[in-house]
């Protein structure tokens, strides 16, 4: 068993602090995950607690396994008690409670690609089209009933016969309710529940069955939880259902780390603790044990430009390091370049691959990465998503754009069917039989088969058509990718399923082709791009125990690193270019801030110019901006007309940025001091729109800057020119 390690004096208090309702409001890196799994141990090891009376909370399946095996080591027990997510603890009530719910104990738990089939199925039976609806709004949308609009809907699932729910999906007019009781029929027909199925059929059992309700509730005489500040309203009355017997409950959470808004957090329920459980005994961590304080600095700054927040500053007693080092390129394909070098140093610095870790906001961030560390030998491993060369939608892509010149027949039977064209199992199977008595190949043997009676029924003339149409040996390589994944339908397929990553991975792929040939000139047509590409796409696999790591921000949430590469931080990118309010601006503010705050002795914050999937010219982001430049050690630095138009393109959308106190707006007559135009006096202050008219001492005429541009205040206005 491992010895308890030093806490500090506020994590001991935590940890000893086992009776009642405790809140735990920490920082990054201040040991929260830490004093959890300490305080299970003490639970177990000093009071002598049995591991299967505490429950402990955790977000993702991937920290339950950790703090298990964490807490294994503590208390050298193998029974662990119920360390789980809260989907996970569900699924294991319904599994002894099935009888409660008349499902058997063998149900099966449903993901996207679950209910996608079954939504398949209802919009074929109804003849619902992407028009009506995407998969994806239909699983929001069936989200929403069942949590706001029809909460009783339980007792269609649980207490309808298979007949009468069949009758209420072929009676309903309106798309929703379609689509909704078709869904119920295919879940109650499959003996599938979705992830909210659990939480709100065990909070059903507790509330219809009292002696269910008290087992569960006596069975757990603590009850703890990581992560407090994402849980939405479901976990938080099922959690408070559950600790109703011994009221023994403690959530430990960091309200600047909220980072699942759009999926029902509420940071309230944090905030609010004390008051819904009045005698709460709360406990605040604020120093860091993880990082520099050069790396806390540049977090802290980030973070304190959020408006809703409290204000708390991290600090940390850890050794100096260097400056956060903030690097510019002039595109996405020097930026990876620039990476490998800085890996390099690294290295040669003494760190190892596996000490570096590369953060990005969206996983299309991760290919021009992957390119370079291929050709440049650099191992790496993806996490929590696939290299990008190998996810679906661009292995379907590339097979497409394969057909139009080898035919062959792995690219033939991963594209002729997707898009569906009603080429099943029975008709492939067919195409093969033929194609090996005739000895051609399928592609071949489909042509000869095309006009029969088999394929009648079929849309193999529009492949057919497709593959032999495409002229694309006088287009651009961009242009022939777009027009197959246009014409065969694929790209509506993903619509379709509302897939916008798959998309977003689709538009990364094309401005790679395009990036291909304007490098290669008159070399680039197709066949020199599938040569190019097949060094990625064939790349080995071979597991290699030194690895840089990748990943996105979300999936970084609760690790740390010794050195963190945080690229693509240009505006449209992170921030998200669908950021449309302050609320969500300050959410992707509280990423940017975990995604520093997992950095302990060096962080690299990385942007590049170029273009946008849109378009649109990119700019640094905001939140470099945020960071005062003294704590960032730029190289190079970008150049000055590049910033004055980011700040210009953040001032543009002043929803966006915290409102501004009227105090501390400047008035008619004030005079004011400007980094380039220099001294002027301000002749308008307009309140709608947050700017000023100013006429500068130096120039002929007068210019309207933003109520945000970085004037000094050097004197005021005489009163009468003040605003009323
Ligand atoms: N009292 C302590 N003494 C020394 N090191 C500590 C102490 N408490 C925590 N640490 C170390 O600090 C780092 C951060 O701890 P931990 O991961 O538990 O923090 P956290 O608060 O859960 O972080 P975050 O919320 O940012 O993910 C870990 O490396 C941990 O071992």
């Amino acid at each position: 068993m491992e010895q308890m390690p030093v806490l500090n004096e506020k994590q001991l208090e935590a940890v000893e602090q086992s009776e009642g309702y405790v809140r735990v409001v920490a920082g990054a890196g201040s040991g929260k995950t830490r004093t959890l799994a300490y305080r299970f141990a003490y639970l177990v090891n000093e009071l002598g607690i049995l591991p299967s009376s505490i429950l402990c909370v955790t977000f993702t399946n991937k920290s339950a396994n950790e703090m298990r095996n964490r807490i294994h080591r503590l208390i050298g027990d193998a029974d662990t008690g119920y360390i789980s997510t809260f989907h996970g603890f569900c699924n294991t009530v319904l599994k002894e409670e099935a009888n409660a719910i008349h499902f058997p104990k063998s149900f099966m738990v449903l993901d996207n690609a679950d209910i996608d089939s079954m939504l398949k199925i209802v919009y074929e039976q109804r003849g619902l089209t992407s028009r009506d609806m995407t998969f994806s709004k239909a699983r929001d949308m069936i989200e929403i009933q069942k949590i706001d609009r029809k909460p009783d809907y339980y007792y269609d699932l649980i207490s309808l016969s298979l007949d009468q729910l069949y009758e209420k999906y072929a009676r309903a007019i309106e798309t929703d309710d379609i689509i909704f009781y078709g869904y119920l029929y295919q879940q109650k027909k499959n003996f599938g529940l979705d992830y909210n199925d659990l939480i709100i059929l065990s909070l059903f059992i507790f509330k219809e069955n009292d002696e269910i309700r008290l087992k569960w509730q006596e069975r757990l005489e603590y009850i703890m939880i990581d992560e407090f500040q994402d849980i939405d309203s479901l976990q938080y009355r099922l959690m408070n259902v559950l600790q109703g017997y011994h009221k023994n409950l403690f959530v430990v959470g960091d309200p600047d780390q909220t980072i699942y808004t759009w999926r029902g957090a509420n940071v309230r329920f944090l905030l609010d603790f004390d008051q819904n459980y009045p005698q709460t005994k709360t406990i605040y961590l604020n120093e860091n044990y993880r990082s520099t304080p050069q790396i806390l600095e540049a977090a802290n700054k980030l973070i304190a430009v959020n408006y809703n927040r409290l204000p708390k500053d991290l600090y940390t007693k850890n050794q100096a390091g260097p400056n956060v080092h903030a690097m510019h390129f002039e595109d996405t394909a020097k930026e990876a370049k620039g990476i490998v070098e800085v890996i390099h140093h690294l290295l040669h610095k003494g760190y190892e691959y596996r000490d570096i870790a590369i953060l990005y906001r969206a996983h299309y961030l991760s290919r021009t990465l992957e390119d370079e560390f291929l050709q440049q030998e650099i191992p790496y491993t993806i996490y929590s998503g696939v290299p990008f060369f190998q996810r679906m939608e661009i292995k379907d892509a590339l097979a497409y754009l394969r057909m139009l010149i080898f035919k062959d027949d792995l690219d033939f039977q991963r594209t002729v069917n997707t898009p569906k064209r009603n080429i099943g199992t029975s008709r492939m199977k067919f195409l093969e039989e033929y194609a090996i008595s005739h000895q051609i190949s399928l592609w071949e043997s489909l042509k000869e088969n095309a006009e029969t009676e088999m394929f009648k029924k079929t849309r193999v003339n529009e492949y057919i058509e497709l593959i032999e149409s495409e002229n694309w040996k006088d287009r651009s390589v961009t242009e022939v990718l777009s027009g197959l994944l246009d014409h065969s339908g694929y790209e509506a397929m993903l619509r379709l399923q509302g897939a916008q990553d798959r998309l977003d991975n689709l538009a990364e792929l094309k401005q790679s082709v395009s990036e291909f040939e304007r490098n290669s000139g008159e070399e680039g047509d197709l066949e020199q791009y599938l040569n190019h590409i097949a060094l990625f796409t064939a790349s080995d696999q071979e597991m290699q125990s030194q690895k840089v790591k990748m990943m996105t921000v979300h999936t970084a949430k609760g690790l740390e690193f010794p050195v963190v590469i945080l690229v693509g931080l240009s505006e449209n990118i992170f921030p998200s270019k669908q950021t449309r309010t302050l609320e969500q601006m300050e959410e992707e503010r509280r990423l940017a801030f975990v995604a520093l705050t997992r950095a302990q002795k060096e962080l690299y914050l990385s942007e590049s110019e170029g273009l946008l999937a849109n378009g649109g010219f990119r700019y640094p982001s905001r939140f470099l901006c945020d960071i005062d430049e003294p704590i960032l050690n730029w190289h190079p630095k970008p150049a000055e007309d590049l910033l004055i138009h980011t700040r210009a393109s953040v001032n543009s959308r002043p929803a966006l940025q915290r409102p501004l106190n009227q105090n501390e707006l400047l008035m008619p007559g004030d005079r004011v001091e400007h980094k380039i135009f220099g001294m002027g006096s301000v002749i308008e202050t307009d309140l709608e729109k947050l700017s000023y008219l100013i006429h500068f001492d130096k120039l002929d005429t007068v210019r309207r800057l933003s109520a945000k541009a970085n004037l000094k205040k050097i004197g005021t206005a005489p009163k009468s020119m003040g605003l009323n």
